[in-house]
């Protein structure tokens, strides 16, 4: 057996954290045990995902070619259990933090090729100094209008012995299924050990968020991720669960931008013109190596 020795950064947004792999010339290809050998906490690196950082043009990934004109960088993502996710909004961030660290982006706003399509970036500095970075994550739209419409939801989430609560399914891209918890302790309370179950079980799974809205514009969130587990961040996870409160609650008058506070930090929500959203936060690269394969 071979051994493949790759160079490697570590990363997290609000603690949502990830293994980049650097792969300028598009010669990596990673089978999903080796990605999930990598995000392993005690036999990898430990990481909620893997992101292999490449040329869109060089990438090998057909659905994306049409990305390369506007976005140099691909961003291939993967959860720790090896499966492909199309989106991660903390991950977005993260990325943009390597290309400028390289020197691969200079510009304060920049373009990244996802498997949800095109994402923009805007990088601004925040009152400590700190690079903030604020992601266009594009379109977003219920799963399922028509039933949400009727009946103000459109699936049942249940964990272990709780009883199954309301939810909303929401696509940002990847899929979502949020439901609100009024009292915060219960969300303090729940044991997401073990995945929630959903109902009807989404067909390619789904990442569920938990949220407890704190007042005017504020909610605190906690998050079981398709192919992870918990996490103690979801970017787009956020987004949903901005999205949902306010499908459910209205439009806020003093300002529609959201702020979620996570296990891992807080992040910001902010519903564009044209059915898009905005996610911003901060993205931390904590150290560098070389790891074997
Ligand atoms: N943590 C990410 C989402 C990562 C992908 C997700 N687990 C999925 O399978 O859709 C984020 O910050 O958005």
């Amino acid at each position: 057996m071979t051994t493949r020795a790759l160079r490697f950064t570590k990363g997290h947004g609000t603690e949502n954290d990830f293994v980049l792999l650097p792969d300028p010339d598009g010669s990596i290809s990673l089978a999903p045990s080796e990605v999930a050998r990598l995000a392993d906490r005690r036999a990898g690196l430990g990481g909620d995902g893997v992101i292999r950082v490449v040329p869109t043009a060089l990438a090998g990934v057909p659905e994306v070619l049409d990305q390369a004109a506007e976005a140099h960088w691909f961003m291939d993502y993967r959860n720790a259990d090896g499966s492909l996710a199309q989106m991660c909004g903390n991950g977005t961030r993260v990325f943009a933090a390597y290309l400028r660290r390289e020197g691969l982006e200079r510009a304060g706003e920049f373009a990244i090729a996802t498997r949800a399509g095109t994402k923009r970036v805007r990088v601004s500095t925040g009152p400590d100094g700190e690079e903030l970075y604020a992601v266009d994550l594009g379109p977003w739209r219920l799963a399922e209008p028509d039933v949400a419409a009727r009946d103000g939801s459109d699936a049942l989430v249940k964990v272990d012995d709780h009883e199954a609560v309301p939810a909303l399914s929401l696509d940002l891209g990847n899929p979502h299924t949020v439901v609100v918890l009024p009292d915060g302790r219960e969300l303090d309370d729940l044991d997401l050990t073990r995945a929630p179950h959903v109902q009807p079980a989404p067909l390619e799974g789904t990442n569920v968020e938990f949220v407890s809205p704190l007042g005017d514009g504020h909610l605190r969130m906690r998050v079981h991720e398709r192919g992870v587990g918990e996490t103690r961040s979801c970017g787009t996870g956020a987004a949903a669960a901005a999205l949902a409160v306010r499908w459910w609650a209205g439009v806020r008058e003093t300002g529609d931008v959201w702020r979620v506070d996570v296990p891992g930090g807080t992040v910001h929500v902010r519903p564009l013109p044209e059915g898009r959203v905005e996610l911003s936060g901060p993205a931390a690269l904590v150290a560098d190596g070389v790891v074997r394969l």
